[in-house]
């Protein structure tokens, strides 16, 4: 067997929304189909990725480096032992043939958008999902039941605090029992009465999550933080730079309750970082790494040995991004959820047709591979780039 092709398409996900940092008015990803010679059911075995929201698509790299160092590898050198199969962990490598360590950028984000389709292929090579090779392979038992969180609340031109509150209801009435709201894009008074709103509106049906998006000085993160202890909040989210680790240990000594990071760390080693510099505590807090931003699954397995060595457990990680692809490893090895966005950045994110959220969870559908096939919206698009 053979990979045959690896297609990219950049796709606009645009959206009029603007959190503490950027707006989404020019967002896109990268949507990528490995083509293979397998034949499953009558059908081609394509595997299919994308990036996740908040980086841009990568259709230069993918085109000018990582696509061709695949394709012009022995077919054979990117197998498993058994042959039967890819090896992710080979591709992987073979992708990062002549890169140099350190200073990410957004090559990760390219690798991670491929890792995600070679995955999706494996596992349908193997006729399965991708929650249960991924047990398996880990010896350890799947469970179908994720939790969610619904992530919004963002600014939007002419949006007042009953519109925010009506977008917080709608999560509600779609089962969600965690939603979050921006924080940062406006005046701390402002912000206070947008959390206030919500905290009104969502009562004791939900709880709220906070997210500044990196916008945070250490000062204005601690004065955010004075004001958000008074609240019961689920999480205070990314804010500082997501590099700046001494902020974050800082805003610790300010605020008891959990806070989330990560999602901007790419790598297994400024993983280590945040969990040796970041003052983030293993009873509480939670990690946000998304393996499609920060090298796909292979890198996040790394990821996941770090945590153990420092003596965190996969249920503190609730990953960013909203995709399939974290849903499936939350479901096979034991994470603590993942983000759900209901409203935006269609139709990549979100769950295949038919998923209800009930009570915070959902139930994975036994789809062969990430499960793409059981989104119809998506699966159109996706087809469209390679079948
Ligand atoms: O607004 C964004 O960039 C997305 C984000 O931070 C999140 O989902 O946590
Ligand atoms: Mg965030």
């Amino acid at each position: 067997m053979r990979i045959i092709d690896i297609c990219e398409v950049t796709k606009p996900i645009a959206s009029p929304i603007r959190n503490a940092y950027i707006d989404f008015s020019k967002m896109t990803a990268s949507l990528v189909a490995v083509v293979t010679d397998v034949v499953r059911d009558g059908r081609r075995v394509v595997g299919y990725g994308f990036n996740s929201n908040g980086r841009y698509g990568q259709g230069g790299l993918i085109r000018e480096r990582f696509r061709d160092r695949i394709l012009e590898a022995a077919p054979e050198s990117l197998m498993s032992e058994a042959g039967s199969n890819l090896d992710p962990h080979r591709v992987w490598a073979r992708m990062m043939a002549n890169e140099k360590p350190g200073g990410h950028g957004e090559r990760s984000v390219a690798v991670g958008t491929i890792d995600m389709a070679v995955w999706d292929a494996v596992a349908k090579i193997e006729g399965k999902p991708l929650f249960r090779l991924l047990a398996e392979m880990k010896g350890r038992e799947a469970n179908p039941k994720v939790f969610v969180y619904a992530a919004g609340g963002y600014y939007y031109p002419g949006k007042d605090n009953s519109a925010l509150r009506a977008e917080m209801r709608s999560y509600l009435d779609r089962g969600y029992t965690v939603v979050k709201m921006k924080i940062g894009g406006a005046s701390i008074d402002e912000d206070r009465g947008r959390i206030e709103a919500v905290l009104e509106e969502i009562g004791s049906q939900a709880q709220l999550a906070v997210d500044a998006n990196g916008r945070f000085d250490l000062e204005t993160g601690i004065a955010y933080a004075k004001v958000l202890r008074d609240y019961p909040l689920f999480w205070y989210e990314e804010i500082g730079d997501p590099l700046d680790y001494a902020l974050q240990a800082a805003i610790s000594e300010f605020y008891d309750a959990p806070m989330a990071t990560g999602e901007n760390l790419f790598s297994h080693q400024d993983a280590r970082n945040l969990l040796r510099y970041g003052g983030m505590r293993p009873d509480r807090d939670y990690l946000q790494f998304d393996c499609a931003l920060s090298y796909g699954l292979v890198e996040y397995l790394r990821t996941l040995d770090v945590l153990r060595q420092f003596g965190w457990s996969p249920s503190r990680c609730i990953p960013h991004g909203g995709h399939q692809m974290s849903l499936n490893i939350a479901a096979g090895l034991g994470l603590g959820g993942n983000e759900s966005y209901p409203d935006l950045f269609q139709p990549y994110g979100g769950f295949p047709d038919g998923v209800e959220v009930i009570d915070g969870h959902i139930l994975m559908p036994e789809l062969p591979g990430i499960g793409f096939e059981g989104k119809s919206e998506l699966i159109k698009v996706m087809r469209e780039l390679a079948e």
